[in-house]
């Protein structure tokens, strides 16, 4: 296998032409500059595919932004899928499961499959590495996550980040990230794939809470009480399902957190404060362009917090707004009303 012997891939696929696809795409593409890599998008719309292979641009996402000229796309998952070594996955947790299902015969060989997404699916309560373990019979050497604070429109404007790429076989893991370094972008490697996914699942339904907060004019000290508590309640998570601490006080953990609770770029955090100024789930649906994570996956961190013995006071109370079952009124004074207790409990 290429990873093991340290080659790199000469074609990498990418999967899903949304706004962090394209844009991961075009850290893959300027990564490659003076090699004959190539980079190939897989898109659902043809209009998308078009632009970007006519224009080197994906105007739906990322309207400024010029794509590099090794990048083409295409609508045919066979053709994209052929001989890519590597494939990245960007697409909405929740459709994932049905996607690699067609996606399955169409995958070569030994390839790795790298996720880019930050959910929870529902009713299984799966991590999206493991969905792909199970939907595509890899081991786990060949399933990578990459998370971090990445809000795509600050990477597509080449602003310095850094981000995490996580896999159980250590090797794999800096294969990834030898083709994810552009001058612009930083991965560090981590062997915690439980915490690095956790983090990113968590710091969305985090950032509701924030945005909720806010939408109802609360001010920073409520803003960082509920992130700092947020970040212990994603720890007990990840620690009960066999993640590291250290994972959660570092990028994928901190670092998403702030990231996604400080911007107005991102969709969890703007989900929330549309929800905190009174509009309903559905009218926030409907506003929404792109996805936001957290609206889905906290149901099912709720039900993953349950089953594994886990206390999510900040979870369970978005679910409680998201269900309708609790007023955004009602969530500050809730968020407080609890047992007294030990700040490291
Ligand atoms: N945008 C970011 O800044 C960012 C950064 C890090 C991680 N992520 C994660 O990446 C994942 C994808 O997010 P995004 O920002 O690219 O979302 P997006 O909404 O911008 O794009 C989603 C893509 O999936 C496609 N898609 C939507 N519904 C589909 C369906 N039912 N079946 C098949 N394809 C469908 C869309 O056409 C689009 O190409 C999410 O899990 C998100 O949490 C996003
Ligand atoms: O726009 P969001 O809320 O999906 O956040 C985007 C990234 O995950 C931030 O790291």
């Amino acid at each position: 296998m290429s990873y093991v012997d340290g080659l790199v891939p000469a074609k990498i696929a990418v999967l899903g032409a949304g706004s962090w696809g394209t844009t991961f795409a075009k850290i893959l593409g300027d990564a490659a500059q003076g090699t004959e890599r190539k980079i190939i998008l897989w898109g659902r719309r043809a209009e998308v595919v078009e632009q970007i292979n006519d224009h080197h641009r994906n105007p739906r996402y990322l309207s400024s932004t010029e794509l590099p000229l090794n990048i083409t796309a295409s609508t045919d998952i066979s053709a994209v899928l052929k001989d890519a070594e590597l494939v990245i996955v960007a697409v909405p947790a929740q459709t994932l499961r049905e996607q690699l299902r067609g996606w399955a015969p169409h995958l070569a060989k030994d390839a790795v499959v790298v996720s880019l997404m930050k959910g929870l699916e529902l009713h299984t309560d799966q991590r999206m590495s493991q969905v792909i373990m199970e939907e595509l019979g890899l081991t786990p050497n060949r399933v990578v996550v990459v998370s971090g604070p990445n809000l795509a429109m600050e990477i597509a404007r080449q602003e310095p980040t850094a981000s995490v790429v996580a896999c159980a076989d250590e090797e794999t893991a800096g294969w990834v990230a030898a083709v994810c370094t552009p001058p612009y972008f930083r991965p560090y490697t981590n062997a915690d794939v439980v915490g690095v996914e956790i983090g990113g699942i968590l710091k969305n339904v985090i950032a509701l809470c924030v945005g909720i907060c806010e939408g109802r004019k609360m001010g920073d000290n409520t803003k960082a009480s509920v992130i700092t508590r947020g970040l212990a309640e994603t720890t007990r998570l990840a620690l009960a399902l066999g993640g590291k601490a250290e994972t959660l006080s570092g990028l994928a953990g901190l670092g998403d957190l702030v990231a996604t609770c400080s911007s107005s770029l991102s969709r969890n955090h703007t989900a929330g404060r549309m929800l905190g100024e009174g509009l309903t789930l559905d009218e926030v649906n409907n506003r929404m362009t792109q996805t936001a994570e957290g609206i889905k996956s906290a149901r099912a961190v709720k039900d993953l917090g349950a089953k594994v013995g886990v206390e999510m006071p900040l979870t369970n109370a978005v679910v409680a707004v998201l269900e309708g079952k609790l007023s955004v009124d009602d969530l500050g004074p809730l968020l407080l009303a609890r047992e007294l207790k030990s700040e490291g409990d």
